[in-house]
C-alpha cells in the first residue's frame, strides 16, 4: 500500500527558491493555486484542493483569497494545519480563529531583519536631511536653491517603538551614525538583547525622543498605536519613520501633524490602504516614500522563500512549524 503525500498548496509566486521548493516533492505533492479570485478559491477548496494540509502564501496573495479571516477559514477542510507565510509580518492572517481550528501559522522572523532595517536607516537619514524636498528641487531645476538645512543624525535620540529583531538590527546602524537609543517594548529586553539601549516608557519614548521608528507589528491591539493623543505627546519638529505596517499610525492625524509642524519630517515604506497613499503625503515634500521595499532584495526574498519552505518540510514530517508565530508558542 502506498500512502499519499500531504497536500502542499502554493497561494501567490516562488520566484528565486524554485529548486528547494521542487525538492519538497519528496515529502508532499505540491500544488499551485490558479483560482482567480476569493469566491473561486472557496469554491476550489471543496474540489482540487479538499485535501490541502498546508499552504504556502506570499503578502501579495492576499489580492485572490482576501484576508485568512475566520470567514475564509471555515471553508477549508478539516485536513489543513499549517499556513506558512512568507513576510515577518501576519496581519493578514488572523490568528485567533486559526487558533480555534488547530490551524498552525509561521512567518519568516529574522531573515528580515538586516534588510529592513536597511531601509529603516535610509529612511532616516533623508528624513533627517531633507533629501526627498533636495531631490525633487534638483528634478525642477533649481539645484540646492531655497532648500532649507537639514540635521545630522550624530547626538539625536532615536526611539524605537517595537525592539524586535528588525528594530535592534536598527539600533546597531543608528549608532553607527552617533545617534542614542532608547525603546519601548510591551516586554523589557534582557540586558544581552538591549545591548544598551534605554528601556522607556511609551510616552516617554514620543516626549524624549528626536526620531521615532515604528517597528511593532499590526494586529487589533496596535492599530493606530500613533493617533492624535500620540502626537500631542511627541517633541515639536519630530522626525518618524515607519516599515513595520502603515495602520499602526493614523495617516490622516500624521498628515496633520506636519501641517502644524509638530512633526517636520516624515519617511516612509508602508501605508494604511498600500498601494493607495493618503493624497496629504503624496503631496508634501516633506515626506520621503517607498513601495514597501522593506525586504525587496534578491538575498533576502531567498531566504525568506526557503525559511518559508524549511517550516513546510518540517510541518508535514515533523508535525512542528520552525517558526510558529508568538501567539501560538505553546501549542505545539
Ligand atoms: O516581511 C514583511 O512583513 C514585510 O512587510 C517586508 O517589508
Amino acid at each position: 500500500m502506498t500512502l499519499s503525500k500531504p497536500h502542499v498548496l502554493l497561494l501567490g509566486e516562488i520566484r528565486h527558491a524554485k529548486a528547494e521548493w521542487e525538492a519538497l516533492s519528496d515529502v508532499a505533492t505540491l500544488s499551485v493555486c490558479d483560482s482567480a479570485n476569493r469566491e473561486e478559491f472557496i469554491k476550489d477548496l471543496k474540489g482540487k484542493y479538499s485535501d490541502v494540509v498546508a499552504v504556502y502564501r506570499t503578502f501579495n496573495s492576499v489580492a485572490i483569497t482576501g484576508r485568512f479571516d475566520a470567514e475564509l477559514l471555515k471553508e477549508f477542510p478539516a485536513t489543513f494545519k499549517y499556513v506558512c507565510h512568507n513576510g515577518a509580518g501576519y496581519d493578514q492572517i488572523d490568528v485567533a480563529p486559526c487558533t480555534e481550528k488547530g490551524i498552525h501559522i509561521s512567518n519568516c522572523p529574522s531573515t528580515v531583519d538586516d534588510a529592513t532595517a536597511d531601509v529603516n536607516m535610509f529612511l532616516i537619514l533623508g528624513a533627517l536631511r531633507n533629501f526627498n524636498e533636495a531631490m525633487s528641487n534638483l528634478r525642477k531645476g533649481n539645484w540646492n536653491a531655497g532648500v532649507p538645512l537639514s540635521n545630522d543624525p550624530d547626538g539625536k535620540v532615536l526611539g524605537i517603538l517595537g525592539m524586535g529583531g528588525i528594530g535592534r538590527a536598527l539600533k546597531k546602524r543608528a549608532e553607527a551614525f552617533g545617534m542614542t537609543v532608547q525603546y519601548y517594548n510591551r516586554n523589557q529586553l534582557s540586558p544581552e538583547l538591549a545591548a544598551g539601549a534605554k528601556y522607556v516608557s511609551f510616552d516617554e519614548l514620543l516626549a524624549t525622543s528626536d526620531v521615532l521608528s515604528l517597528n511593532l507589528p499590526l494586529n487589533p491591539k496596535t492599530r493606530h498605536t500613533i493617533n492624535k493623543e500620540a502626537f500631542e505627546k511627541m517633541k515639536d519638529g519630530i522626525v518618524i519613520v515607519n516599515t513595520a505596517r502603515g495602520a499602526v499610525m493614523d495617516e490622516a492625524a500624521l498628515v496633520d501633524a506636519l501641517a502644524s509642524g509638530k512633526v517636520k519630517n516624515v519617511g516612509l515604506d508602508v501605508f494604511e490602504a498600500e498601494p493607495k497613499i493618503h493624497p496629504g503625503l503624496m503631496a508634501n515634500e516633506k515626506v520621503i516614500l517607498l513601495p514597501h521595499m522593506g525586504t525587496l532584495t534578491y538575498e533576502t526574498q531567498k531566504k525568506m522563500e526557503i525559511q518559508v519552505i524549511d517550516n513546510i518540510r518540517s510541518a508535514v514530517s515533523t508535525a512542528k512549524l520552525n517558526t510558529i508565530v508568538p501567539e501560538q508558542a505553546g501549542l505545539q
